[in-house]
């Protein structure tokens, strides 16, 4: 069990807590159906400075200064975690529109109350990356955690890994299998990427296209005059996400440590991370929402706006991909919601309008998410309101080894709770979102259920579609290496075990 306070990183905060939200509030939910991945039950959650101090029914009030909230008829959650975004992210060429304040607050009021962002090294310097992104995060209006991008290879960046791991909370690494020329790194670097993670007890990450091909299919559709939308599409095809998900696992599998697949958008992804789960190999698979929800029709959009918003990698595939996506999220194929934030307004997204090579790739998501898996998941049946808690909160802390500081709502958590009322409904677009986008690839959705309440870290910042975001109230919460992925890891290691047999002697060795 990992103590509350190591995954805060010191800094011990008050009693049983790690420092929770310091200014003392003290808070009742009463009458609520508490939900956690392993539980849902009828209980009151009482919360002092910041962290959850009981959950059991009918707590007393106690004084007049404790904030009552009654939760009856309604589902009181873990916030949700967001385990893959991109705020004020530089890339092709253009800064994504959301930063670490609008990104929470737009979080905040869509029921997440946590998310794990990837810092970029700069000019593959990781240290450089992360005071970067540091201070991009001293706006940050929630607690974050950090991934780190490996975009080069040598021993600097090598032991600098070694640095983020022990000194600075990183336990997990991204490495982009496509984006030529970018942050495209090839297999040698790859492999000697998974090597380091393994050493380390880190979670290697990775971007499954094949960037080659992709170079190579984005000219074809060039050459063709295919210049729109559609032809980022049709030149990134679901067999290149396929060939790379299936060379990411089995370099992984070579090696023998676990591997997270980002952004799983296609059948042929998705169908091999199953094959390796069967075969007992340690891969997690990470749909969002974008591929569960929607289809490649929208880059097919004569409005060049409407089509260039809808512009991810691997891209939005056609109609069938995200049903089989929701099946395989709720047999346990794959095991937790991101979104991909990555967000770049109109006048950003037309960079390519004569050239859908230079459409900067990336959707919405952050504040979408929590309704969009409700409705489309809950509310149809696929999944229960227990596995709604684990995919979108509790997996995501499991895996990156903060459970059960973040990511459950048990005794010494911290108090990151949503309020979920299942009767009412929600609508989402641009004229409502804290994005700082003007457009939304959710435009007009409706669906069953609304996030009535977040909680962050024990104080109420959304409330009756009010947000009270603080920036700067936000924090770095570390993340330990050697998360459950890595118990007993090696004797899931064929070649380790092929190393216990009898050593074969041979020649005049043999002989003494
Ligand atoms: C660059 C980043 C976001 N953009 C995207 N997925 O299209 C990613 O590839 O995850
Ligand atoms: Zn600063
Ligand atoms: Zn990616
Ligand atoms: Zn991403």
């Amino acid at each position: 069990r990992v103590k509350f306070c190591a995954a805060a990183g010191g800094g011990g905060g008050g009693a049983g807590g790690c420092g929770g939200g310091g200014d003392g509030t003290r808070i009742l939910i009463k009458g609520g159906t508490v939900v956690n991945a392993h539980r849902a039950e009828e209980a009151d959650v009482y919360i002092e400075d910041g962290v959850v101090v009981a959950v059991r029914p009918n707590i007393p009030v106690g004084d007049d200064n404790v904030r009552v909230i009654d939760a009856t008829g309604k589902y009181v959650m873990p916030g949700g975690i967001d385990p893959h975004t991109h705020l004020e992210m530089e890339f092709m060429g253009t800064v994504t529109i959301d930063d670490f304040y609008s990104g929470h607050a737009a979080a905040l009021a869509g029921g997440t109350t946590m998310h794990i962002d990837f810092v970029i090294p700069v000019n593959g310097n990781l240290t450089a990356g992360l005071e970067s992104y540091k201070h991009k995060a001293e706006k940050a209006a929630m607690d974050y955690g950090f991934h780190m991008a490996i975009t080069k290879w040598n021993d600097e960046v090598s032991r600098e890994m070694e640095v983020m791991v022990k000194e600075h909370g990183i336990n997990s690494f991204k490495f982009f299998m496509a984006y030529k020329g970018s942050l495209m790194v090839t297999d040698d670097l790859l492999l000697q990427g998974l090597q380091k993670c393994k050493s380390l007890g880190a979670l290697a990450m990775v971007h499954a296209e094949n960037g080659d091909a992709v170079a190579e299919g984005q000219q074809r559709m060039i050459d063709l005059g295919i210049t729109g939308p559609e032809g980022h599409a049709l030149s990134r095809p679901p067999v290149l996400e396929g060939e790379a998900t299936s060379r990411a696992i089995r370099l992984a599998k070579f090696v023998n440590t676990p591997l997270y697949v980002v952004h799983v958008m296609s059948t042929d992804a998705m169908e091999e991370i199953a094959k390796a789960k069967r075969e007992g190999q340690r891969v997690i698979g990470e749909p969002v929402v974008s591929g569960l929800v929607l289809d490649d029709s929208w880059l097919w959009d004569p409005d060049f706006a409407t089509a260039s918003k809808y512009v991810m990698s691997p891209p939005i595939r056609e109609a069938g991909h995200n049903k089989a996506l929701q099946a395989a999220l709720s047999s346990g194929i794959l095991q937790l919601v991101g979104t991909d934030h990555c967000t770049f307004n109109s006048t950003q997204k037309a960079f390519g309008s004569d050239d859908f090579r230079k459409i900067p790739n990336g959707v919405n998501g952050i504040e979408e998410r929590m309704h969009i898996i409700w409705d489309s998941m809950v509310e149809t049946g696929k999944i229960t309101v227990t596995d709604y808690v684990r995919v979108t909160s509790t997996e995501c802390a499991k895996i990156f080894n903060i459970y059960p500081r973040k990511g459950a709502i048990l005794k010494g958590s911290d108090a990151d709770i949503i309020i979920l009322n299942p009767k009412r409904s929600f609508a989402m677009g641009t004229r409502t979102h804290h994005s700082r986008s003007d457009t939304n690839v959710y435009e007009g959705r409706k669906g069953k259920g609304m996030v009535e309440v977040t909680i962050s870290r024990g104080r109420v910042v959304w409330e009756d579609g009010n947000l009270n975001a603080v920036p700067g109230a936000g924090r770095y919460v570390r993340t330990p290496p050697f998360g459950y992925f890595f118990d007993g890891l090696d004797k899931s290691d064929a070649v380790y075990r092929a190393s216990l047999r009898a050593p074969v002697r041979r020649g005049e060795a043999a002989a003494a």
